[in-house]
C-alpha cells in the first residue's frame, strides 16, 4: 500500500535519512522502530508532506506522493496521528472531532458514530477542552480525530509515549481492533517491545538514518533488538 524508495532528507546541510527503503503492505500493522534520533519522526512527516524529501519516491496505492501537497494527502486517505498527540487544548473534544470533517472525500459532516464504540469516553467528554483531558484521553481523542477522516491508512507516532500502563493496552487492544477487525493499514513508530510485538505483524528498524533491518515481527531476534533497539 505504501514504498518508500531511495528518500534522501536534509535539514539545511545535514543529511538525515539516507536512501531510504520500507515497505507497508496493505491489511497489516508495520512497526518503525530504532533509537532515539534514528530519523523515524522525520521519515513519518516526510510521507505526511510536513516536510520535504530531497529525492526518492513515496508511492502511496500506485502514486508518487512527493508532488503531493500536504492537505491532500490526507484526502487520499492517509490519517495521521503525530508525536505528542497536538490535539487543540482550548477547543473542545467535540470541536477537535469536527476540525477534520470538511477534508473527507465524502459527503459525511457529521462524527461517524464508530468513534465513540471505539473511546466511550469521548463521547462522555464532548464538551471538555482538550487540555483538560488526561494524557491517555488526549491519545484516544488524537486517534479519534485521525479516524473522523476515513484513513484506509493509519500512521501513529509513538502513541503510548507518557501514557499509563493500563491505557497503553486499552490502545493497542484498539489498533488491532482497527487493523484486524475494520481492516486499517497501520503503520506506527514504537519504542516499547512488548507493544510493537502486541500489535505489529511486521517490523522496519532505522539506524542512523537508515534502514537496516525489516521483516515479519516472529524473526525480530535478539541479535537485532540488541544491536539496534537497547538502549
Ligand atoms: N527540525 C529539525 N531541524 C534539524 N534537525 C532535526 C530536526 N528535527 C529532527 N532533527 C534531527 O534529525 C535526526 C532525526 O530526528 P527524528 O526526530 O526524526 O528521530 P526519531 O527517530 O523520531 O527520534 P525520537 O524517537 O527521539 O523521536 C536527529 O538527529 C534530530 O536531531
Amino acid at each position: 500500500m505504501l514504498k518508500v524508495e531511495q528518500l534522501n532528507q536534509y535539514y539545511g546541510e545535514s543529511h538525515t535519512l539516507w536512501d531510504l527503503e520500507m515497505h507497508v503492505p496493505a491489511g497489516q500493522c508495520t512497526v518503525l522502530m530504532g533509537r532515539n534520533g534514528v530519523g523515524k519522526t522525520t521519515l513519518l512527516q516526510c510521507i505526511m508532506g510536513l516536510i520535504k524529501a530531497r529525492d526518492g519516491m513515496i508511492q502511496y496505492q500506485g502514486q508518487n506522493l512527493l508532488g503531493v501537497d500536504a492537505e491532500k494527502r490526507a484526502n487520499l486517505g492517509i490519517g495521521y496521528v503525530p508525536q505528542g498527540r497536538q490535539i487543540f487544548p482550548l477547543l473542545t473534544v467535540e470541536e477537535n472531532l469536527l476540525i477534520g470533517l470538511p477534508a473527507r472525500r465524502d459527503k459525511v459532516r457529521s462524527i461517524p458514530p464508530f468513534i465513540f464504540e471505539l473511546f466511550p469516553v469521548l463521547k462522555e467528554m464532548l464538551g471538555r477542552r482538550g487540555g483538560d483531558l488526561s494524557g491517555g484521553q488526549q491519545q484516544q481523542l488524537a486517534i479519534g480525530r485521525a479516524l473522523v477522516l476515513d484513513p484506509k491508512l493509519l500512521i501513529l507516532d509513538e502513541p503510548t509515549e507518557g501514557i499509563q500502563p493500563n491505557i497503553v493496552a486499552e490502545i493497542g487492544d484498539i489498533i488491532r481492533k482497527l487493523n484486524k477487525d475494520i481492516g486499517l493499514t497501520v503503520l506506527l513508530v514504537e519504542q516499547k517491545l512488548p507493544f510493537a510485538r502486541k500489535v505489529g505483524d511486521r517490523f522496519c528498524i532505522l539506524d542512523r538514518g537508515r534502514r537496516v533491518a525489516e521483516g515479519e515481527m516472529h524473526t525480530l531476534d535478539d541479535g537485532l533488538i540488541q544491536r539496534y533497539l537497547t538502549v
